[in-house]
């Protein structure tokens, strides 16, 4: 990894909302379907139920239509089972909970209509609202497919049907509703502040492991970054075998360069010089790392000593190209940077690769700076 990565808060938030707002979904969306099958098999049951507690009661039955529909809406359950895992988008979610309700709006069709089983629909209306907000408060569209038919169902029947629904039973409905769609806006508020909430700490963590592997002036990784990496990388040759380079850089007379032209310049010209490193580098498998104050060092992977002088020749140019004015120097008008290549050899720790590495550049230096010199 050359570059820390960049997360956007918005929509960083937006997308792990998303994430929750679905993982949700596929949880109590199945709870509330068999919560559903549960309020189906006891209109289905209740008259037997109520025979077998009591054989004298004088109780109506559910009637043929309403058994038929809750025959239909068994059979469209065990139907839909084997395909709601691949329900994953919201569309699908919408229809499937627009057909339940639908469903739900047709028993109330039935019930408000007959004169026996008028006194269920309000609780059993209280239950299905209820329910259905404990498991969709999250995707407000999905719970108003649900709950809509319900409402409808209702108000067909006190305006254009003018039922016979008792006023207390009306204000009670009334009353519900406004208790579930307050309850809806609570929740939700409370649902987005902890997706915000977890979206900050995850932003946070970032910004900290950001921190923590990346050099904050060039944006390059750290010291502490390209440790890991070596010891990785040494660990993971020795065990399946290959071979790797390491280049160690210095800027030359960079002392000079920031008596002339100021820190501020020096800390600039580092910035530039990271920046044609990162350039000339396999991305993202390559590691260029700050390896303290103005020495540099490059990791690559699956590359013997003539690639990384390949590498070498790259990096010379580049930062020829990049004519960083320095007056000072002896070598040349510009920024120029002396280069130690080291491959490492089975056995080699990261320290003795590195104090090679170093000793190359040493070589470099002498052998009179803007080049490079290959370790043994
Ligand atoms: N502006 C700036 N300067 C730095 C930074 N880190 C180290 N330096 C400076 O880099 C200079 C390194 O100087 P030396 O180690 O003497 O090396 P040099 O002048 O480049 O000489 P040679 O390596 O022999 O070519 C020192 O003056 C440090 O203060 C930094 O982050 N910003």
């Amino acid at each position: 990894m050359q570059t820390p990565p960049v997360l956007q808060p918005d929509h960083a938030f937006h997308t792990l909302l998303d994430h929750y707002k679905k993982a949700s979904l596929r949880t109590s969306g199945i709870w509330l379907l068999l919560a559903n099958l549960s309020f189906v098999l006891f209109l289905f049951g209740r008259h037997q139920f109520r025979v077998l507690l009591d054989p004298h009661a004088d109780v109506a039955v559910s009637g043929p239509v309403l058994d038929k529909l809750a025959l239909i809406f068994l059979v469209f359950i065990i139907l839909l089972l084997p395909v709601l895992r691949f329900i994953r988008s919201r569309t699908p979610a919408m229809v499937l909970a627009f057909l339940v309700g639908l469903y739900w709006a047709v028993v109330f069709h039935y019930m408000l209509t007959s004169d026996t089983q008028q006194q269920l629909v309000f609780p059993l209306f209280c239950m299905l609202i209820f329910t259905a907000l404990i498991a969709l408060y999250p995707t407000m569209p999905i719970l108003y497919s649900f709950t809509l038919p319900l409402w409808f169902s209702l108000f067909f029947h006190l305006i254009l049907l003018k039922a016979d629904i008792p006023v207390l039973e009306i204000v009670a409905m009334i009353v519900a509703s406004a208790l579930f769609e307050t309850a809806r806006i609570m929740l939700s508020r409370w649902f987005v502040l902890s997706v915000r909430r977890e979206c900050d700490n995850q932003l946070l963590v970032s910004k900290l492991d950001n921190l923590a592997h990346y050099d904050p002036l060039t944006g390059v990784a750290n010291r502490r970054q390209l440790d890991k990496q070596l010891q990785q990388l040494i660990a993971q040759t020795e065990r399946q075998g290959g071979i790797f380079s390491l280049i160690m850089i210095d800027v030359d007379y960079f002392k000079k360069y920031n008596d002339h032209y100021g820190h501020q310049a020096g800390d600039n010209c580092l910035v530039d010089i990271a920046k044609c490193f990162r350039q000339v580098v396999r991305q993202p498998a390559d590691l260029v790392a700050r390896y303290g104050g103005e020495e540099f060092v490059i990791l690559l992977h699956s590359a013997a000593a003539t690639d990384a002088e390949v590498v070498a020749q790259r990096i010379r140019q580049s930062v020829a190209q990049a004519a960083i004015p320095h007056a000072l120097s002896q070598v040349a008008d510009t920024v120029t940077v002396s280069q130690g290549i080291m491959q490492w050899s089975p056995g080699m720790t990261s320290l003795e690769l590195l104090q090679r590495a170093d000793s190359a550049l040493y070589d470099a230096k002498h052998a009179g700076r803007n080049g490079y010199c290959v370790g043994q």
